[in-house]
């Protein structure tokens, strides 16, 4: 009865194993070198938390001498892999040293455990060893997340959470369990099933929010970013620019809108073609965002068309940073495969109004814009 509970314990545990390792599988593969290897490091640690169960069995069926150091190494690799898949999830390298340093940790700990089981030394002496050697790698891993804490990252903070929740249960909670427990308690090995259980679970889930979350946040700005030029896209003008408009007025914040347009656009793509055309528009976005503050937004509205959002920017600041703007760009030469272009821009500026909604005044800028257009173009003009 109580082999077929250990089996059925057994299999439960590598049928949870096997659930997670699918789940990286299914993950999407990053491009980093690094970050790719996160998912493969995951998997060696839920098959390492598997043979903590097997090694465990095999002390309750009496193979204590392999059994219990088995138990121990098999915990500190697993504690390792788990340390190893939090580093490259951050595409952290890890030196050649400091891998070995760790083999030799966990063939150290196997040895000393397996001469002290061989010589019925093992006890407080064995536990200790093998306790702070899983908690050590843990830790590293926990202090590792912490680097990469991010506000409103809630993935971030569930995996330092769980790190230091195993770190804990680890140093603390396994020595109570075994002071209070007798040694040779029959629910040593229900007990060992249970917790690699949570900790498989609590590990996994943490895992995949963490990741699932990171794609989530990635895959937003994506919808929003013009992959061209890296400006905003109009995903961004419809969904998010009237949220900021609502903000600035919420706390009587001025916000000028500066609508910007390339001059004779068609004429460089006719010239030149589209491949030089497209590099024209990606260092046109570049001169301008470097002249921008972190509060502004450029906005690629189509083609060679953009907004600039400025909050906490009045009118003739605004008027300002558009005639530096202009002034920049027509004096900026592009070089690009063998092609040399002098490009000039026309700009419509203006103060959103308290009682403006953001449509009309963007519908206001762009007027002035054309007003600039039709006026020669290479100039500036406010509402
Ligand atoms: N290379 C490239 N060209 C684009 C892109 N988007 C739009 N265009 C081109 O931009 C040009 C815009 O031309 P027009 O609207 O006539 O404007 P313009 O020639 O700049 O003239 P004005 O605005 O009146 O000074 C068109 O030829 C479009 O094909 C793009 O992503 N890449």
């Amino acid at each position: 009865m109580a082999d077929a509970q250990m089996y059925i314990q057994l299999g439960l545990l590598a049928i949870v194993a096997a659930i997670g390792a699918s789940f990286t599988f299914a993950l999407p593969k990053p491009r980093h070198r690094l970050k790719a290897k996160s998912a493969s490091y995951a998997r060696w640690f839920l098959l390492c938390a598997w043979c903590v169960l097997a090694c465990q069995s095999l002390t309750a069926l009496g193979y204590n001498i392999i059994g219990l150091p088995g138990v121990y190494a098999s915990a500190v690799v697993g504690a390792y892999m788990l340390l190893m898949s939090v580093l490259m999830r951050f595409g952290v390298e890890v030196s050649q040293l400091k891998k070995f340093a760790a083999l030799l940790h966990v063939c150290a700990v196997f040895v000393i455990a397996s001469v002290l089981t061989a010589t019925q030394a093992a006890g407080w002496v064995t536990h200790g060893l093998a306790l702070t050697s899983v908690a050590f790698p843990l830790w590293l891993a926990g202090q590792r997340v912490k680097q990469h804490l991010d506000v409103g990252h809630v993935g971030g903070y569930l995996l330092f959470g769980v790190l230091n929740l195993l770190v804990v249960l680890v140093l603390f909670g396994v020595p109570v369990y075994l002071t209070v427990v007798a040694k040779d308690s029959p629910y040593h090995l229900t007990i060992t099933f249970a917790l690699t259980l949570i900790v498989m679970l609590t590990f996994m889930l943490a895992y995949a929010v963490n990741i699932l979350q990171s794609l989530l946040i990635k895959l937003h700005s994506q919808v929003h970013t013009d992959p061209l030029t890296g400006a905003k896209n109009r995903h961004f003008f419809y969904e998010i620019a009237p949220k900021l408009a609502a903000h600035a007025h919420r706390n009587h914040e001025t916000l000028s809108l500066v609508a910007c347009d390339i001059d004779y656009f068609k004429s460089i793509n006719d010239q030149h073609g589209h491949v030089i055309g497209d590099i024209a528009l990606k260092r046109f976005c570049e001169i301008i965002q470097a002249q921008l503050r972190r509060e502004d937004t450029l906005i690629r509205m189509g083609g060679e068309e953009f907004l600039i959002l400025s909050p906490q920017c009045d009118g003739a600041k605004a008027c300002l940073l558009a005639e530096r703007l202009r002034e920049t760009i027509s004096a900026t030469k592009i070089s690009t495969r063998g092609v040399t272009l002098n490009l000039t821009a026309s700009f419509g500026v203006i103060q959103m109004s308290p009682d403006a909604d953001l449509f009309s005044t963007v519908k206001h800028a762009d007027k002035a814009l054309y007003d600039a257009k039709a006026n020669g173009r290479n100039q500036v003009i406010m509402v």
